[in-house]
């Protein structure tokens, strides 16, 4: 508890003149009366070796500087011309005062503040736990769809399994026969990185032959759906200048596609590589070649296939 200490200076003050230094004990009451708001002050002292009786009064309402308790403590103080020891013999404290309501007062806020923080706690909690469940079922909501999508993009490759069953088409490879052909993807066997994946040098012994295998990116979703196009569709196609598609395999999130390899790499290496020279014949023959099979796709086959990336 700070301390604190009444100033009543002003209109109010009243100094004290009897001397206390004779060595004798004075005697002093103090009394407050909150209904009179009087704060009275007696005290013994003596003159011509009697004993008399002073009163101090002052009129102050010590609940504007006081709260509703307090500690009461002794200090003093002599100024600066005397060296003093002034020594407390016995003291005493009573009231009687009755909590008046005016007294209450500043308990009010306290109360109010108490309300208010049970009703902020109370609101707060409850605008927190519907933040929660709200964003509890949004990302539900969320995490359902996108289950939905994959599931989706899945049933796509399930049902490009189905429908290659029993065609003469591309075969369904294991996955184990494509590891072990392209000894498990070594970057030795990698012939090239295309836009979802790499492309791996494989040799399978039921064909006799090399193989190209692109490996779709696990984290590609772009590619599920690119790579159940690519065998629903490119599987079909027949043309001396296209790529054949020969094989497939979907092992979880692995996908992969098996290609007749093309021992001579890319066009675009062949166009594109330092000092090689390419005829003007060589380069017509080329032309007329994207033409035919692109006249093949765009028109001659049973479906419109648009290359649209060459
Ligand atoms: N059948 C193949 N035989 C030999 N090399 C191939 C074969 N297919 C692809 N490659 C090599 O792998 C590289 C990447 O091929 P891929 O088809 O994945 O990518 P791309 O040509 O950029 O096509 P996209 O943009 O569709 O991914 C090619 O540039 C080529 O060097």
């Amino acid at each position: 508890m700070s301390p604190k200490g009444l100033n009543s200076r002003g209109s109010a003050s009243k100094i004290y003149n009897e001397r206390i230094l004779d060595g004798q004990i004075n005697e002093a009451w103090i009394s407050y009366t909150s209904s009179a708001t009087n704060l009275t002050v007696f005290f013994t002292s003596f003159s011509e070796n009697k004993t008399s009786i002073k009163c101090l009064w002052h009129e102050v309402d010590l609940s504007k500087y006081f709260s509703e308790k307090v500690n009461f403590g002794f200090s003093a103080a002599t100024g600066r011309r005397y060296w003093e020891i002034h020594t407390i013999h016995s003291w005493n404290f009573s009231s009687s005062i009755r909590i008046n309501p005016l007294y209450t007062k500043p308990l009010r806020p306290e109360k109010k503040n108490s309300k208010q923080l049970v009703v902020g706690l109370v609101l707060g909690g409850s605008g927190l736990a519907c933040i929660l469940v709200i964003g509890m079922t949004f990302l539900w909501f969320r995490f359902k769809s996108e289950g939905k999508a994959v599931k989706n993009e899945e049933n796509d490759v399930f049902m490009v399994h189905y429908e290659f069953e029993n065609e003469t088409g591309p075969k369904n490879y294991s996955y184990e026969t494509l590891s072990t052909a392209t000894k498990n993807f070594a970057e030795s066997e990698k012939v090239g990185q295309g836009g979802f994946g790499g492309v791996y040098k494989g040799f399978l012994s039921n064909l006799d032959s090399n193989v190209a295998v692109k490996r779709i990116s696990k984290g590609s979703k772009q590619g599920i759906k690119e790579y159940a196009s690519e065998v629903k569709i490119i599987g079909r196609l027949r043309h001396r200048n296209l790529v054949k598609l020969i094989g497939w395999c979907h092992k979880e999130k692995e996908l992969l596609l098996v290609y007749e390899f093309m021992p001579n790499g890319s066009l675009g290496y062949h166009l594109f590589k330092d000092n090689m020279f390419l005829t003007w014949m060589t380069r017509y023959n080329i032309v007329r070649g994207l033409a035919s099979s692109l006249l093949n796709l765009h028109e001659e086959w049973e479906q419109c296939v648009l290359h649209t990336d060459i």
